[in-house]
C-alpha cells in the first residue's frame, strides 16, 4: 500500500493500538473530533496530516479522503449502551459519509470497525456461560445473520450493510471486522465473555495491517486473538486476509495474571 491510508478515530483505544504496531510502516492521514497530542502521532506524521474533524461532516470528510489507497474507519461511539441519538449520528450518519466520499475520490479499500454486539444476541440464556468456555464447540463464523444485543449493535449492522452496499454498487473493497473487547496487557479480568472475545494490542495491530495489504471483496471477520475460549471462529479471518494471531487469553489466569512457560488453562 503505497498510498496513504486514513484512519478514523485515531486518538482512541483502537485507532492507538494500530499505530503504535503499524505506524512506521504507513504514510497516515488521521483524522478525529478530538485535537490528537504530539505522542499520540506516529513519527513521521506532521500535524498537516491530522483532520480535526467530525466524521457526519461530509465536506471534512471528503477532504480527507482525497488522495488516500484505503481507509480503516473506527470514528464512533462505542459504548454497548450508547443512546440512538448518538449511534444514528455518529455511527450510521458517520459511516454513511465516510462510504460516500470513499467511492466519490476512488478510494480502493474500507476496513470497518464493526463490533461483536451486532451477533451479542446469539448469546442466548441457554447457551451461556457455557459458550464462553473452552471446551464448547460453539462458533459463529461470519455468515450468521446480524443478531445485536443493543442499538449499538444495531448501528454495526447498518455500518456493515452500508459497507455490502458499497461494495456491491460501487466495487469497494470492505472488510467488516466484528471486533471483541480490546484490552492492553492483559485480557479483560475476571470477565468470561471478555476473555473469550479478548483482542490483544499486538493482534489488533497486525489484523488491521492484514485488512490493508490483503486482496477481497466483501468480507464479514471476526477480530479476536486466538484463545482457547472462543466461539467467533478466525477461518476466514486466515484465510482471506492472511491473520495469524499470536496471543491467547488462555496465557492468563482469571484475574490477568501471566500464567508461567506452557502451563495453560485447565
Ligand atoms: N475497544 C473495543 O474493544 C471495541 C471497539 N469497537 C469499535 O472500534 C471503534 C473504535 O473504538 P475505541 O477505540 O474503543 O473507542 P474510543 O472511544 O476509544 O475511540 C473512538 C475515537 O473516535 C472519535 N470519534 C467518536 N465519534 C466521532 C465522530 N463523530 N467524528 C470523529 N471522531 C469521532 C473519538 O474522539 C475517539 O478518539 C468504534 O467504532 C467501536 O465501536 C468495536 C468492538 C470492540
Ligand atoms: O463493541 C464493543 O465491545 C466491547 C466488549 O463488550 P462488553 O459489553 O463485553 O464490554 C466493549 O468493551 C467496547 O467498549 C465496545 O465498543
Amino acid at each position: 500500500m503505497d498510498d496513504p491510508v486514513l484512519l478514523t478515530g485515531a486518538g482512541g483505544r483502537v485507532g492507538q493500538a494500530i499505530l503504535a504496531g503499524i505506524g512506521p510502516d504507513y504514510d497516515w492521514r488521521l483524522l478525529d473530533r478530538e485535537p490528537l497530542s504530539e505522542d499520540e502521532l506516529p513519527h513521521g506524521v506532521a500535524s498537516d496530516d491530522v483532520v480535526v474533524a467530525d466524521v457526519t461532516d461530509e465536506e471534512a470528510v471528503r477532504g480527507a479522503v482525497e488522495g488516500v489507497g484505503a481507509v480503516i474507519h473506527l470514528a464512533g461511539d462505542p459504548r454497548p449502551n450508547a443512546p440512538w441519538d448518538s449511534v444514528l449520528r455518529n455511527n450510521i450518519d458517520g459511516t454513511h459519509a465516510l462510504f460516500e466520499a470513499a467511492v466519490d475520490v476512488g478510494v480502493r479499500k474500507v476496513a470497518f470497525a464493526s463490533s461483536n454486539h451486532a451477533v451479542g444476541a446469539y448469546e442466548t440464556d441457554d447457551r451461556t456461560p457455557g459458550m464462553y468456555r473452552r471446551d464448547d464447540d460453539y462458533r459463529l463464523d461470519g455468515t450468521e445473520l446480524p443478531r445485536p444485543s443493543n442499538l449499538y449493535g444495531v448501528s454495526k449492522a447498518a455500518g456493515e450493510t452500508l459497507g455490502r452496499y458499497y461494495h456491491d454498487h460501487d466495487g469497494l473493497s470492505v472488510v467488516c471486522v466484528r471486533i471483541g473487547n480490546l484490552t492492553k496487557s492483559h485480557p479483560p479480568k475476571e470477565y468470561e465473555r471478555g476473555q473469550a472475545m479478548w483482542l490483544s494490542h499486538r493482534d489488533c495491530a497486525h489484523l488491521f495491517d492484514r485488512c490493508l495489504r490483503a486482496e477481497y471483496g466483501y468480507e464479514i471477520v471476526y477480530g479476536i486473538s486466538d484463545n482457547d475460549r472462543k466461539y467467533y471462529s478466525l477461518a476466514r479471518a486466515r484465510e482471506v486476509l492472511g491473520y495469524d494471531p499470536q496471543d491467547n487469553s488462555a496465557e492468563y489466569t482469571f484475574e490477568g495474571e501471566p500464567r508461567g512457560g506452557n502451563d495453560l488453562e485447565d
